[in-house]
């Protein structure tokens, strides 16, 4: 299709993707990506640089990826017009194209833009947002075993707080649904309903399933041990407590588990490999404290939307810090690829940051391709910069006698270390 700033190279070719949702790619695949405010600026062009040079390595001249600019943020408005945050076809290309990877997006908080980033993952329906957390051997961490925070987060994606469905203190819609509440519903317990903010929190029985589905079929594709739903169900009960709920019923009907130990736990038998599954929850806070006292009892974790933001960072920093935590937005037939962490501002420009994450989000975008052997060497690489101790500010001052490289030459130290 024809677009209006979006320049299509003409010499690769489109992802396609079949109607059981596996990929047809090709050997010279189009790839879109938006390179992010802030630090987008730094890390993206290191991210292009290595994973060209791992798919180089691995393909040699049988495969390359054809990158194809597509814009979002500040940069979006330089290109399209002063408030165009994300243009329409920005939409249109993901669709198009299936596969992508974005630098992060600065929202401000408070008025102003809405998060762009929520936006593109609601208007093309990314229902699971997966961040895998492990650790790299070498990395300085505050935790004294990080080797045993292994999880992968299964954050649901399209609902939630996160729908944006709020209204300012005083405004017209915020008194006219107060009122509502308190004259039809009943509603009592409005401490201040003068100047008072509102929001609206909606999980539903289907946006649950289809995330806990994705997390239970991983766990049984990648031979885990568990499933756990995070929640804060008994306070929240009909959203976070439907939640648990839901997950717990599609366990049960979908993949036929069984009550461990007369419930509320189930187990499964793992289809592949025979081994149990357990499929068990636990409230969000007393996770928060597991995850630090007794990581080795969570693996795959499927959790809403706030619930999951928090428990991403929160878990990169057990093995580092989210300079090196990816990520990646699935939805039905788009997928795109995304760091944990943010714009970062004060770095913006400095050549500084840690590229890890953009560059290990990549790598996850590259085994969604089948394109193993290429996503293999970016591991490879990343281990041997790290193992050398030749590494980005995060690293090196929390490490005795590491090297400090800038953003550009930790891109360049992972291509060295790729054998
Ligand atoms: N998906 C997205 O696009 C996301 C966008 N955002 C947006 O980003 C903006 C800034 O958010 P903020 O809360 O400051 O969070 P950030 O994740 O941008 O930064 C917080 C801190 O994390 C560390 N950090 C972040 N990225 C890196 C990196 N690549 N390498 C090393 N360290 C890193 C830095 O720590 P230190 O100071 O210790 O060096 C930094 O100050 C906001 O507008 C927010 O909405 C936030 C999260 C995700
Ligand atoms: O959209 C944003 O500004 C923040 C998003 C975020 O924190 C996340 O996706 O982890
Ligand atoms: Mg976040």
């Amino acid at each position: 299709m024809g677009y209006q700033k979006i320049v299509v190279p003409a010499d690769g070719d489109k992802i396609t993707v079949n109607a059981d949702l596996s990929l047809n790619v090709p050997n010279f695949p189009v790839i879109p990506f938006i390179e992010g405010d802030g630090i987008g600026v730094d890390i993206t062009p290191v991210m292009i640089d290595v994973v060209n040079a791992a798919v180089d390595k691995a393909y040699s001249t049988k495969r390359a990826i054809t990158w194809m600019e597509i814009y979002a943020g500040e940069k979006a408005t330089r290109v399209y017009g002063p408030d165009v945050w994300l243009p329409e076809e920005t939409f249109e290309a993901m669709r198009e194209f299936a596969v992508g990877i974005k630098g992060p997006l600065t929202t401000p908080v408070g008025g102003g833009i809405r998060s762009l980033n929520v936006a593109l993952r609601q208007e093309l329906d990314l229902y699971t947002c997966m961040r895998p957390v492990r650790w790299f051997e070498g990395v300085p961490s505050p935790v004294t075993h990080p080797e045993l925070t292994d999880m992968v987060i299964f954050r649901e994606n399209s609902e939630d707080i996160y729908a944006g469905i709020e209204w300012a203190a005083d405004s017209p819609e915020a008194t006219k649904l107060i009122r509502f509440l308190r004259e039809e519903m009943g509603v009592t317990k409005i401490r201040f309903p003068e100047g008072c903010g509102i929001g609206i929190k909606p999980v539903s029985r289907e946006g649950t399933q289809r995330l806990v589905r994705k997390a239970i079929q991983y766990a049984i594709d990648n031979d885990k041990e568990s499933v756990t739903l995070v929640h804060k169900g008994n306070i929240m009960k009909y959203t976070e407590g439907a939640f648990k709920d839901w997950g717990y019923e599609l366990a049960h009907e979908r993949f036929g588990a069984t009550p461990l130990d007369g419930g509320p736990w189930l187990t499964l038998k793992n289809p592949r490999t025979g081994r149990d599954i357990v499929i068990k929850d636990v409230i969000a806070d007393a996770f928060l404290q597991q995850i630090l006292m007794r990581p080795a009892d969570y693996s795959v974790i499927a959790t809403l939307n706030l619930n999951g933001d928090y428990i991403s960072d929160a878990l990169a920093a057990e093995v580092g810090g989210i300079g090196i935590a990816p990520g990646a937005n699935i939805g039905g037939s788009v997928a795109l690829f995304e760091a944990t962490h943010g714009t970062a501002p004060k770095y913006a420009g400095q050549d500084k940051v840690n590229p890890g994450s953009l560059i290990l989000s990549a790598e996850m975008m590259l085994r969604h391709m089948g394109w193993n052997e290429a996503a293999d060497l970016i591991i490879r690489g990343m281990e041997g910069a790290i193992k050398a101790k030749t590494v980005t500010y995060d690293f090196e001052r929390l490490m005795p006698d590491a090297t400090l490289l800038s953003c550009s030459a930790f891109g360049k130290a992972i291509v060295q270390h790729m054998e």
